[in-house]
């Protein structure tokens, strides 16, 4: 595994213990062959086990019953409550949730950085705490936004050495390498220092090594970050374009709801250290039975405004000419709630229009209070 993480570095700062607590300790890897922890690299050379084809019945990653709490007492805060899942392998899964949901500690967990209190991990059937070496061997991430990238190396040879560190010839990945960088707009700065690049171009740099490595299970933490819309769009077509080639696993963790409504076969969403959705972006936005209703009317004056706003969920109002469009949130309920409130106030409706839910909205309705409904 070659985790790129928090901040870009210089090789100096390579291998620094993580400081907060709960974090694995890199010297204290609890299992017998364990290279877990090792500052996120692998040696070269390792032998990876032959993963999981897609398709076949051994999810490339599941974790079942993990749990994690940081502190004690009356501060301890569970961060990741009893959750369990499995993904297939070549599919892109989105991880979705409010601030502090437990998505980082969960994607941690995964990876060995964080030593879950309960529960365990297997990747591609391979038990982690068990056989870490060979359940790592084929997995990368990128977390949080990170780029920890070499900058007194060039592009080329960030791409080349991460390669190496991963156990693959860096030869053999090249052109993987051409074609991102090519895609990304960055051939141009191939030789050029990672420090002398953009926050967006170091990104991208990332992003190449990751999805062009030997890796076949790939967590990305805020892919997006910093990203123009372009690369934004093009790591979406690349995403999809990797899984179905090569058969890579992807776990997204973002609050770029376009990039995961776009890529993801399926979304998992959590709530306060559980998965509170689990399902296909199609079903999600199925089964909200909430739709937001634009209203246009000439009738709507401040003080229907103001009594509208306490009734009912509106989400969106302006007026200009003294014409009024008003977005309210609705299900069938209050579909009819709203209906009766108009014809009593003689509110003329000029022009109404249903607005279907996109993930956000379905999003927002399930982790409201910071509890899932499902
Ligand atoms: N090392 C730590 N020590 C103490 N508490 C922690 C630690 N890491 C995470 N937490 C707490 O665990 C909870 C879950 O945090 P986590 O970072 O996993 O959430 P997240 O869903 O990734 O949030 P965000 O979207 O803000 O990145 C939060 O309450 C956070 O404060």
């Amino acid at each position: 595994m070659a985790t790129r993480e928090e901040q870009s570095t210089d090789p100096a700062s390579e291998g620094d213990p993580p400081d907060s607590e709960g974090e694995a300790d890199p010297a204290a890897a609890d299992a017998p062959d364990s290279d877990v922890n090792d500052g996120g690299r692998r040696e070269a050379g390792g032998a990876a086990p032959p993963s999981t084809a897609p398709g076949t019945d051994v999810p490339a990653v599941a974790v079942s019953g993990v749990s994690k709490r940081f502190g004690t007492g009356p501060d301890a805060v569970t961060a990741v409550n009893d959750v369990s899942v499995e993904i297939e392998a070549g599919s892109i899964v989105g991880l979705l949730g409010p601030n502090g949901a437990g998505k980082t500690t969960l994607i941690k967990s995964i990876l060995g950085m964080v030593l879950p209190d309960e529960g365990s991990v297997r990747l591609h059937g391979i038990d982690v705490r068990a056989r870490p070496k060979a359940a790592y061997a084929h997995v990368d991430a990128m977390l949080e936004g990170a780029r920890n990238d070499y900058w007194r190396l060039t592009v080329r040879e960030n791409l080349r050495y991460f390669a190496t560190i991963g156990g693959v010839d860096p030869d053999s990945v090249a052109d993987r390498h051409d074609r991102l960088l090519d895609r990304f707009g960055l051939k141009s700065k191939i030789d050029t220092p990672v420090r002398n690049l953009s926050r967006g171009m170091k990104g991208k740099v990332s992003l190449a090594s990751v999805l062009a490595g030997a890796a076949d299970v790939v967590f990305l933490d805020e892919p997006t970050l910093g990203l123009d819309v372009e690369s934004s769009r093009t790591l979406q077509s690349e995403l999809r374009r990797v899984a179905e080639e090569r058969g890579l696993t992807v776990v997204v963790s973002s609050h770029d709801m376009d990039v995961v409504e776009a890529v993801c076969d399926r979304v998992l969403i959590m709530s306060d250290g559980r998965i509170v959705a689990d399902d296909s972006v199609e079903t999600l936005l199925a089964d909200d039975d909430r739709h937001t209703l634009r209203i246009v009317s000439h009738d709507l004056g401040p003080a229907l405004r103001a009594d509208l706003r306490r009734e009912f969920d509106v989400v969106g109002a302006d007026t200009t000419g003294g014409v009024t469009r008003i977005e309210v949130a609705i299900d069938t309920d209050d579909l009819y709630a709203l209906v009766r409130y108009l014809r009593e106030h003689g509110v003329t409706i000029d022009d109404l229009e249903t607005i279907e839910p996109d993930l956000e909205d379905v999003f927002v309705e399930l982790t409201r209070d910071g509890e899932g409904s499902r």
